[in-house]
């Protein structure tokens, strides 16, 4: 069912220097999109420096509060973070709702989470970033409770310092819950590095593609595997950190990991919450970023997603680039240049070519070599059969004769076993 539209004015500052605001303000757009909230008029202001007590000044205020009157609308969204304080202010002055960027991302969030976990997260976001707030948003918080966002627990016209106390048990009891399930992620990654598969993560602003991506990865080396990941053209399509393997058809394997987007002014609060989540990210062996080269901020977006990495203690981890959506440029693809790839995950071009990036930077401790494996070492013969690609086998009076590529490590650990050639 359709549900019935807030309609919203929204207000920028365009703080000198901010290089990209226009695009914010659009994008702004879109995340109120996301949140079933309808834009219907839009205001900025240019100024040195931030209003501290009201965002913006009084001049524009009143020329807010005319044009809200004069648009119907019912609520008021801010581009930048606001403070408790500010809020405050503004909805005084306004007679009117004031929500800002962070909410929206967070209800975003809050209504696509699937997981427990990434449930789990986005609660306790959204209940640290109300709590300095409590005053300022009881009247934004009626507001989700009704409509899109996460559903109320209960929390009622109680007093306020009840309200804190409780929102801070609730946090607390949620961070446990937390603790709990990614204690139980750890143990599985911890096995995962046992087995010495390299882990290759998938980062890059939201709607960049990545999804896809690893959709035609899958597609091209594990088709029988119908493990397809989820991909929608909209803001934060993946909230949960999907993991599959992937098989080289010489038998080396890796692990893929598909994330959740970044986008810009990522809400502090949500990165902590999800860093357990990505986590993933900051372990891995290799980081492919992509990027949507077709839309005309793309280099906004990798400053983004480069930001966000170093937040999450993972801008030390080699990267290649994926330029993705080249169908939709001029730029010649499939094409592979010192650490990018142009391709299009949507029309399967360039993934071999991006494979091949992967291999030089992944598979390097690999060599070629010719052993014997005696009789009684059967089980060798089966192991290097499933973890090595072998070229050719003959049978030989002492043993087994394979002509291999193999891991380095492999073959230190067995060579005691192999008969000297
Ligand atoms: N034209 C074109 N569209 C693409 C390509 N790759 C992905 N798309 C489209 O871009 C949109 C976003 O794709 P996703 O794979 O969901 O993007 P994502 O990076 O996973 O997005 P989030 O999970 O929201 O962060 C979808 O509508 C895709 O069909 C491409 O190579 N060319
Ligand atoms: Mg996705």
């Amino acid at each position: 069912m359709e549900q019935l539209k807030e309609k919203a004015i929204i207000v920028g500052v365009h703080v000198l220097n901010h290089p990209n605001f226009a695009y914010s303000m659009e994008e702004l757009k879109n995340l109120a999109a996301a949140c079933h909230i309808e834009v219907v008029g839009e205001l900025s202001q240019k100024v040195t420096r931030v209003v501290p007590s009201h965002y913006i000044g009084t001049g524009k205020i009143q020329e807010l509060s005319q044009l809200i009157t004069e648009r119907n609308a019912s609520v008021v969204i801010c581009n930048d973070e606001l403070s408790p304080s500010q809020i405050r202010n503004l909805e005084s002055s306004l007679a009117c709702k004031v929500i800002d960027r962070t909410i929206l991302i967070l209800d975003i969030f809050a209504e696509r989470a699937q997981t427990t976990e990434a449930q789990l997260q986005v609660e306790v976001a959204r209940l640290q970033y109300m709590l300095p707030r409590l005053v300022g948003l009881r009247e934004s918080l009626g507001r989700q409770g009704g409509g899109a966002g996460l559903k109320n627990r209960g929390s009622g016209e109680t007093k306020l310092e009840l309200d804190r106390r409780k929102i801070e048990d609730r946090i607390t009891a949620l961070q446990s819950e937390l603790e709990k399930l990614v204690a139980r992620r750890q143990t599985q990654r911890k096995q995962r590095r046992k087995n010495e598969v390299p882990v290759i993560c998938l980062v890059g602003y939201t709607n960049a593609g990545k999804s896809s991506l690893m959709n035609a990865m899958i597609e091209l080396y594990n088709p029988q595997a119908h493990k397809h990941v989820f991909v929608k053209d909209m803001l934060f399509a993946t909230l949960e950190t999907s993991v599959r393997s992937v098989n080289l058809p010489d038998r080396k394997s890796f692990l893929l990991t598909d994330t959740v987007g970044f986008v810009s002014q990522l809400p502090h609060h949500l990165v902590k919450a999800f860093r357990s989540t990505l986590e993933e990210v900051a372990e891995a062996d290799l980081l492919i970023h992509v990027v949507d080269i077709a839309n005309p901020e793309y280099e906004q977006h990798i400053n983004v997603t480069n930001e966000t990495l170093k937040e999450l203690g993972a801008d030390q981890i080699p990267m290649i680039f994926a330029y993705n959506k080249s169908d939709l440029t001029e730029h010649p693809y499939p094409l592979l240049k010192d650490d990018f790839v142009y391709l299009s995950a949507q029309q399967k071009r360039g993934i071999e070519e991006l494979t091949q990036l992967i291999r030089e930077r992944v598979f390097q401790n690999y060599m070629q070599c010719e052993i014997v494996i005696p009789y009684e070492q059967g089980r060798l013969v089966a192991y290097f059969n499933e973890h090595a690609h072998v070229h050719s086998t003959n049978y030989e009076p002492n043993g087994t004769r394979l002509k291999l590529e193999c891991r380095v490590s492999d073959f230190e650990q067995y060579r005691d076993d192999f008969l000297q050639l």
